[in-house]
């Protein structure tokens, strides 16, 4: 019997408003937000109401045309200018995960490829949130493709260790490191899965073990500390991520903790596969060492969802992402296929095919 996955939905545009799952009020509370305006867009992104690589592209997409569809614009350069202001006040809301500027580049190559083309002022405006319902459906079939790759290296009954939240709620549908484990769960099979936690805004234990447990998947939450441990009992064949931006060479940025998995991994002769859409990788940036590496407030540190648990004035250092070497990863699984070293060529050839 197919079991079919019907997830909580990140972002969606319904009766002409944009409309996000309140991701910060989760597992407890299923909050929606309507955003009118750029400001609450560029907000919900950095303060991770939205968050996920993906989901966060798809967001600013729709931000663009909530930022522009009201603008008075006499005439159509007037609107691109006011298109490119936006998207490059968006663009400031996070630096690590390359999808949000993918998604605003691609907005606005939207609006002048329209104007180009003798477009008018609404006419542009009308293509801009065309564009973005493009962006989030096109997201959805990339997930369902990274899954069925990825769910060639997988088999029935085995066990995978995911962290922090690459899910349905990082992405329009599926996930990316999710994916499999959806679409073996739709196949009947029964993949056991360990979700670390992942300190300090819990990600893991907040979403992925929520919405895999919504979908009835055999999920278990372990802290981050505990994922030698199970992998040293043997019940783990398989790590797979998401990732925030893939460098040139295959050096990837994810949340704070996969470069340590992935050291796990290695010692413990266990395949690491990071879940890689295109939107993703970025070839513009040559290594890992290149990738903007966000740090947020030490509050997420010391007073995590309201109760402190540290001294007062402690300095506290809170990177929200690492980079785990090329060298540290078995492969990279795209909507294109699985990739493998040598990076540097092979994820060029990807972009040729
Ligand atoms: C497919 S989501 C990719 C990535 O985004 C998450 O970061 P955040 O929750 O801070 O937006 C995490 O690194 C996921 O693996």
């Amino acid at each position: 019997m197919t079991k079919t996955y019907e997830p909580l939905q990140s972002v969606r545009w319904e009766n002409d408003e944009l409309i996000l799952l309140d991701q910060t009020k989760l597992p407890e509370q299923t909050e929606f937000l309507t955003l009118s305006d750029v400001k609450q867009v560029w907000e919900a992104i950095e303060r991770l109401k939205v968050r996920g690589a993906p989901a966060i592209g798809i967001t600013a997409a729709y931000g663009v045309y909530v930022a522009v569809r009201s603008f008075a614009s006499a005439t159509v350069d007037e609107l691109l200018s006011e298109v490119k202001k936006q998207a490059d006040y968006l663009a400031t809301s996070r630096p690590t995960a390359v999808n949000l500027f993918w998604a605003l580049n691609r907005m606005v190559r939207r609006a002048e490829e329209s104007a180009a083309a003798g477009q008018s002022p609404a006419q542009i405006k009308q293509a801009l949130l065309k564009e973005a319902q493009e962006i989030q459906a096109e997201d959805e079939r990339v997930c369902r493709a990274i899954g069925e790759h990825a769910l060639t290296l997988f088999s029935d009954g085995m066990g995978v260790l995911t962290h922090c939240n690459a899910g349905g709620l990082a992405t329009a549908k599926y996930g990316t490191a999710t994916a499999p484990m959806y679409l073996a769960h739709e196949k009947g099979w029964n993949i056991k899965v360990f979700a670390d936690e992942t300190r300090p805004v819990l990600q893991g234990a907040r979403l992925t073990a929520y919405e895999l447990q919504q979908a009835g998947i055999d999920v278990t939450l372990i802290c981050d500390n505990m994922a030698a441990k199970v992998m040293s009992n043997g019940w783990v064949q398989a790590v797979i991520v998401g990732t925030d931006r893939v460098a040139a060479n295959g050096d990837v940025a994810n949340k704070i903790g996969t470069y340590g998995l992935a050291v796990l991994a290695r010692a413990h002769n266990i395949p690491f596969y990071v879940a890689a859409p295109l939107s993703s990788i970025d070839l513009t940036t040559p290594t890992g060492k290149e990738i903007p590496i966000e740090e947020r407030e030490a509050e997420e540190v010391t007073r995590g969802f309201g109760r402190q648990v540290a001294p007062n004035d402690i300095k506290v250092y809170n990177p929200a992402f690492d980079v785990t070497p090329n060298e540290y990863v078995t492969a990279i699984i795209t909507e294109k296929g699985i990739v493998r070293a040598p990076y540097r060529e092979n994820l060029q050839a990807l972009f040729e095919k």
